[in-house]
């Protein structure tokens, strides 16, 4: 190994309470919310299909422009404690929410910047309002930061002269107080989510990034920092050049996960995915048509799969810019919520299993218990189960219903009996295991 002074500040995953409630939420939601919701994908009459919160680079708008849709933000039909209420249905336990976006604009009275709610028609702490509201309900809340900074004149792409070196220091510091700032005004935040760290100019500037680990850490003992962050000695990213995963958990799985058989290597170290409804749209976009949707299994799907793999996972809403929801999105958490409300214990405090994972669907685990989360039917009613060695299966129970038949058919392999009546959607069974380290074995393998 080579020796780092901005490396990896711990070797294993973090086992204290904090990260350990951090792990066992499991389900978050994103909170995309900016001034990208006004024009939601259209800039002078022409729609742009790329991601929403993305327009001003698509369009090729000036930040002075761009930011001039301030005067336009009003959301008058926000209610926080409504997008709590809906947040607390689904069954997220944390709220990821755009403090600050690339485009610079901050939810928050920022005394830094000009460019904050505080100068709108709204006026008021919208990101304070959503803190309390979701913090009232019992919902965590996680800040989305991005380092990239359209708005700001010292930020810098990449370092390439003294000039550079002058304004990109006094960009850090800028960002240091905005920081220091969310740090303080809202001291009941969990994690801090960084974006917009891919740049050269950051990449430069590894030292930066393990001072801002240490300065949170030091404000708010016990915050999660997400390995995006993290630049170590030589620019190398989420890993450093030891390959140790730097901050709390590694948050390179955007709109990606890895392959369940073939890559689990994620099984190692903590990890949170995120993901868009449409195939890539984080902020409002008007026209949904324009890429693929998915729909509720899909997105059940991807919770499941990333905690069977000991992964977080955070699905993302865009609101309207009145402060509303879209009726797809509405829908979703609805549709979400009720799968949770019946089957949520095989998601919350649940880990990867470390079972060979079949066809018909995911195994997640809490302790003792093996949860088989059923996405495919097989044409034979039987769902083929695959014990570790040492491991014999006792029973088995569908999770709001009735107990099915377990039979033995090889050495550490059973058929575990499909539910008489097929609910139509997903479903859990339960399997109650033992250790069968001392029993006969009948079995023989043949000759070959
Ligand atoms: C969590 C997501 N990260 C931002 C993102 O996609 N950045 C990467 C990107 C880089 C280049 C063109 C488009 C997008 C998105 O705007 C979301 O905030």
């Amino acid at each position: 190994e080579i020796s780092l002074k901005y490396g990896a500040e711990r070797l294993g995953k973090r086992q204290d309470a904090d990260m350990k409630r951090f792990r066992d939420n499991r389900l978050g939601a994103f909170i995309h919310w900016g001034l990208y919701a006004i024009p939601g994908g259209e800039w002078n009459g022409e729609m742009y299909g790329g991601a929403a919160e993305w327009l001003k680079a698509w369009a090729k708008v000036p930040a002075d422009e761009w930011l001039k849709l301030m005067e336009q933000w009003n959301p008058t039909r926000f209610n926080p404690k409504a997008w709590a209420k809906m947040a607390k249905k689904m069954g997220v336990k944390y709220v990821k929410i755009t403090t600050k976006h690339h485009e610079g604009f901050c939810l928050w009275p920022s005394k830094y910047t000009q460019y904050t709610v505080a100068q709108t028609p709204y006026k008021k702490d919208i990101l304070g309002e959503m803190v309390k509201a979701y913090n009232d309900e019992g919902i965590d809340v996680h800040f989305y930061f991005s380092v990239l900074d359209w708005s700001h004149p010292d930020y810098r792409y990449d370092i390439k002269s003294e000039e550079d070196e002058i304004a990109f220091a006094r960009f850090l510091e800028f960002t240091d107080n905005q920081l220091k700032e969310l740090a303080t005004r809202y001291p009941t935040v969990k994690d801090f989510w960084f974006d917009g760290t891919w740049d050269a100019s950051i990449k430069k500037n590894g030292w930066w990034t393990a001072h801002v680990e240490q300065m949170l850490k030091e404000m708010l003992p016990g915050v999660t920092v997400n390995s995006r962050l993290r630049a170590d000695d030589y620019g190398k990213r989420h890993f450093d050049s030891n390959g140790h995963l730097m901050g709390d958990y590694e948050s390179a799985y955007e709109r990606r996960l890895s392959d369940p058989v073939k890559d689990l290597k994620v099984t190692r170290w903590d990890w949170e995915a995120c993901m868009t409804v449409p195939e890539n749209q984080w902020g409002y976009h008007k026209d949904w048509s324009l890429s693929y949707v998915k729909t509720p299994l899909e997105v059940l799907e991807r919770i499941v799969h990333a905690v069977s793999m000991g992964g977080n996972m955070v699905v993302n809403f865009g609101p309207q810019p009145d402060g509303d929801f879209r009726s797809e999105e509405k829908e979703l958490a609805d549709a979400v919520g009720r799968w949770m409300s019946v089957n949520g214990e095989c998601i919350y405090g649940c880990d990867y299993a470390g079972w060979d994972k079949q066809a018909w669907g995911y195994y997640t685990r809490k302790g003792k218990e093996v949860y088989m989360v059923v996405f495919n039917s097989p044409y034979s009613r039987h769902l083929v189960v695959k014990t570790p060695k040492d491991v014999k299966i006792t029973k088995a129970v569908v999770l709001n219903g009735k107990e099915v038949g377990v039979k033995e058919t090889a050495r550490n392999e059973y058929n575990v009996d499909m539910p008489a009546k097929d609910s139509g959607a997903p479903f859990v069974i339960k399997l109650q295991i033992e250790d069968n380290t001392n029993a006969a074995d009948k079995y023989r393998e043949a000759l070959t």
